[in-house]
C-alpha cells in the first residue's frame, strides 16, 4: 500500500508541493494528471526515495521510504523512457536485475513473465538497443512480475506508444493489479487513465484539486472536470 499523509516540498523557496495526500491500497490503480509542472514526476520522486520532502510523509506498506530501505523491497518504478542495459538481450538483462536483487531466477521463470507481458519469444535473445519503447516496456513490466512487486510507479508509460501497444500495456497493468499491487500512475493519457484506473487525481500547481471514482465517471465528464478546473484552478473537495 502506498501513501502520501502532507507531502510539501520546495526548490529554492519555490513551492512545487502543498500538503498531498491521499492513499492507493493493494489492487487499485490511481492516476495522477495534471498540467505540465504540477507536481507529479516531484511525488513519484518522493516516493522513490531520490527526493526529500519539506514535510510529510511518503508510506509504502506502513513503512516511510526516507527511513527505512526495506520498504524498497517491494516497490518498482517505470521511468518514461525504460532504458536498462542496451548491450544485452531481454533475457540477460532481467536475470541481472534479478540477481541485483538477490532473486534467485530460472530463465524459465524470465520466460513465464515475459510470455505475461505479451513481448513476442522470437525477440527475446535480441539486444535492447533493438527494441521499440513497447518492447523495452515490457522488459520492465516483467522485473515487476519477477519481483512480485506490490507497489508500481509508472511515469508517462504510455507516451510514445501507438494504440495496440497501449492496449496491451492496459491488460499488463490490469492483471498486476489483479494480483494485488498498488499502483500509482503518472500520465497525460485520459484514455489510459480512464480506462485503467479506480481512482484519478487532478493536480495543478502542487495541489491535489480533486481526487474523483473514475469508476463512476464517463470519460467526456473527466476530460471537462479536468480543462474546467485547471482552468479555474480551485480545489474541490478530495474523496478519501
Ligand atoms: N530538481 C529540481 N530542481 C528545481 N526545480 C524542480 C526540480 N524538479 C522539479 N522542479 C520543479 O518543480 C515543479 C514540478 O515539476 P514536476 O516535474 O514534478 O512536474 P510534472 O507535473 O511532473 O510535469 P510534467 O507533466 O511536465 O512532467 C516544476 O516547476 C519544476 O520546474
Amino acid at each position: 500500500m502506498l501513501e502520501a499523509i502532507n507531502l510539501s516540498k520546495s526548490f529554492s523557496g519555490k513551492q512545487v508541493l502543498n500538503d498531498l495526500s491521499f492513499k492507493v491500497v493493494q489492487g487499485e490503480i490511481m492516476c495522477l494528471l495534471g498540467a505540465n509542472g504540477a507536481g507529479k514526476s516531484t511525488t513519484l520522486n518522493l516516493f522513490l526515495n531520490f527526493l526529500q520532502p519539506d514535510s510529510g510523509q511518503a508510506l509504502i506498506d506502513g513503512m516511510d521510504v526516507h527511513s527505512t530501505d526495506s520498504s524498497k523491497d517491494k516497490l518498482v518504478y517505470l521511468p518514461e523512457q525504460v532504458n536498462l542495459y542496451q548491450e544485452f538481450n531481454a533475457i540477460d538483462n532481467l536475470k541481472y536485475l534479478a540477481s541485483l536483487s538477490n532473486l534467485d531466477v530460472s530463465e524459465a521463470q524470465i520466460n513465464a513473465a515475459l510470455d505475461e507481458t505479451g513481448l513476442a519469444p522470437n525477440v527475446r535473445k535480441q539486444l535492447l538497443k533493438s527494441y521499440s519503447k513497447g518492447m523495452r516496456q515490457k522488459v520492465g513490466i516483467a522485473f515487476a512480475i519477477i519481483r512480485q512487486a506490490k507497489v508500481l510507479l509508472l511515469d508517462e508509460p504510455t507516451s510514445g506508444l501507438d494504440p495496440s501497444a497501449t492496449l496491451e500495456f492496459i491488460k499488463v497493468i490490469e492483471q498486476l493489479a489483479k494480483k494485488g499491487a498498488a499502483i500509482l500512475m503518472v500520465t497525460h493519457d485520459f484514455y489510459c487513465a480512464h480506462t485503467l484506473a479506480n481512482k484519478i487525481a487532478i493536480m495543478d500547481n502542487g495541489c491535489l484539486l480533486t481526487l474523483l471514482d473514475n469508476k463512476q465517471l464517463p470519460i467526456n465528464l473527466l476530460e471537462n472536470t479536468y480543462h474546467e478546473l485547471i482552468s479555474s484552478k480551485s480545489p474541490i473537495k478530495q474523496a478519501s
